[in-house]
């Protein structure tokens, strides 16, 4: 049983990290996706390329309804993601690491549950309203933590990612508004991916790498082949610390996401 998934964002393409790699075709109410599993000191992992292993998928046309379903179908219980973003907080530098632990949603055309009633393309007909006070699974966020830390590397412990719908990157104006609503990084991708794997009680992380300065605190015209370039030269450390931070996921899940339809459903 796949029990980990790690769900690899810009420049994280594929699973060298694992060995014994199989890939095996999901389908799911929503599509079907391809998901690569491999060991990792004798424990299954799978992993999938949030944009396709050629990046050939935008932020706002990926099915990650199908994702996180076929992730669920394959019995993960917990997922590990990586998301490359823009800084508007000084303190976070690029190059380095951010495990969020807080979200706002500012898209705009996504679909953003898999509980649509009687529309629902699967049995799960009901109406469910999920607690997201906290988005990011507190076991996950400690084991990423624990490996930043025994590795050494520049981490900020907390942080507010603002998801925008892109693909553009944004205004100097919106990076000023979001600034001060709280936000410390901005990406395309969280949302609904962390809402989607609340609602199937799947415990869900994400460590941000910073990759720029986000528009008008950045001196230079944004590019994702900048984005893309710092991945690069961060792959070796985003692969130890994944890794590493598998080692330190609890086998026992004591956390909330677990009951995420506890009350959530008005049963
Ligand atoms: O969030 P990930 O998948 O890392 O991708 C980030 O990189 C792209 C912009 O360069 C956007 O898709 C943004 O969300
Ligand atoms: N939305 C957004 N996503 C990013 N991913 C990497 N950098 C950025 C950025 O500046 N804005």
């Amino acid at each position: 049983m796949v029990r980990i998934a790690i769900i690899g964002g810009s420049g994280v393409y594929d699973p060298k990290l694992l060995e014994n790699i199989r890939e095996e075709t999901v389908e799911t109410p929503y599509g079907s996706v391809k998901v690569k599993i491999g060991t990792y000191k004798g424990e299954e992992i799978a992993f999938l390329p949030r944009h396709g292993e050629k990046h050939s998928v935008p932020p706002h046309k990926i099915n990650y309804h199908a994702n996180i379903w076929g992730l669920h179908e394959l019995g993960v219980e917990r997922i590990l993601s990586t998301s490359a973003v823009g800084s508007l907080n000084l303190d976070m530098k690029p190059g380095d690491f951010v495990v969020l632990d807080q979200l706002m949603d500012f898209t705009k055309t996504r679909h953003y549950t898999f509980y649509d009633g009687e529309d629902s393309p699967h049995d799960r007909k009901f109406v469910a309203h999920v607690d997201f006070t906290d988005p990011y699974c507190p076991e996950l966020r400690n084991a990423l933590i624990t490996a930043a830390k025994e590795l050494g590397f520049t981490y900020h412990p907390t942080g507010t990612y603002a998801c925008m719908e892109g693909p553009r990157f944004e205004t100097r104006a919106e990076i000023r508004a979001l600034k001060i609503l709280g936000a410390d990084v901005v990406g395309m991708t969280q949302c609904p991916e962390a809402v989607l794997a609340r609602e199937l009680e799947m415990c869900y992380a994400s460590v941000a790498i910073v990759t720029n300065y986000a528009a008008g605190i950045s001196r230079e015209k944004l590019t994702h082949s900048e984005v893309v370039e710092l991945m690069a030269q961060k792959g070796e450390e985003i692969k130890l610390l994944l890794m590493k931070a598998v080692e330190h996921i609890p086998k026992e899940r004591r956390c909330a996401c677990k009951d995420a339809l506890k009350g959530a459903t008005g049963e």
